[in-house]
């Protein structure tokens, strides 16, 4: 049967590749596809050392053992000690943005940041904080600048230029500067919406851009060399 001897032929090769498959032993069986009969899904019988999960693969009558060493890099929230962030917040809608503000602060006191590790930079309004984020970001002190507002509609089209703008002006700040700016600018039809994304029923923006700004600050501190 296919498997039988595919499965012999699979084993000589681990067994001449025995070093490279060195610590762990995978369970029982491992599917693995016979290239040449697609629909013939084989299982490997008998286990074998192996150092990660591994795929048999069958072609053209021969065999070979791919692994997938696969290297994950995840930002830690936990990892916060000398990570120093900068909030750049904006006035207008201040009763919205103050409360974005406060649910970021809060996070990040409970995550361990340091309070003389958070510089906060009040601007008029979100069309403002772009140009802002990115000569912070360029300044060298900050693993991460945290962006926050409330852009909320009126009766003109003006609420399209301020939103877009800011959202495209953070996004280009990070890629300018190199330092994740973090898009905590909340995008509303009316105050309602706001006030519930501002710690209401809906939670607290500010809080999970926060959250965000430290895993991004991690992840560029301690993963992605510059
Ligand atoms: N309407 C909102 C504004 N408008 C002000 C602009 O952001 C900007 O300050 C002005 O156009 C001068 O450049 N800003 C907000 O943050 N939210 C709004 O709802
Ligand atoms: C987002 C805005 O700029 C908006 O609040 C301004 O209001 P309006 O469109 O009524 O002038």
């Amino acid at each position: 049967m296919a498997s039988s001897s595919f499965a012999g032929a699979a084993g000589s090769f681990v067994a001449q590749h025995k070093r490279w498959f060195a610590s762990s032993t995978i369970p029982r069986s491992i599917p693995f596809l016979s290239l040449d009969h697609p629909k013939t899904l084989v299982s490997f019988s008998s286990s074998v050392q192996v150092s990660s999960p591994t795929v048999i693969i069958q072609r053209k009558g021969s065999s070979f053992a791919q692994t997938a060493a696969v290297r994950h890099l995840i930002g830690s929230l936990t990892r916060t000690e000398g990570l120093r962030f900068a909030v750049v917040v904006a006035r207008f809608n201040e009763i919205v943005t103050k409360l974005l503000l406060e649910g970021a602060l809060e996070t990040f006191k409970r995550h361990s940041v340091r309070e003389e590790d958070i510089d906060v930079v009040w601007v008029p309004g979100s069309f403002e904080i772009p140009v802002v984020a990115e000569r912070l970001g360029k300044s060298g002190k900050y693993q991460a600048v945290l962006c926050i507002g409330a852009v909320i509609r009126g009766d003109t089209t003006h609420y399209d230029a301020v939103a877009n703008s800011a959202a495209s002006g953070v996004l280009s700040a990070g890629l300018n500067s190199g330092v994740p700016c973090i898009f905590g600018v909340l995008t509303c039809d009316d105050m309602d919406q706001a006030l519930n994304r501002a710690g209401g029923k809906s939670g607290n923006k500010g809080a999970e851009a926060a959250l965000t700004a430290i895993e991004m600050a991690s992840l560029f501190e301690h993963h992605l060399e510059g």
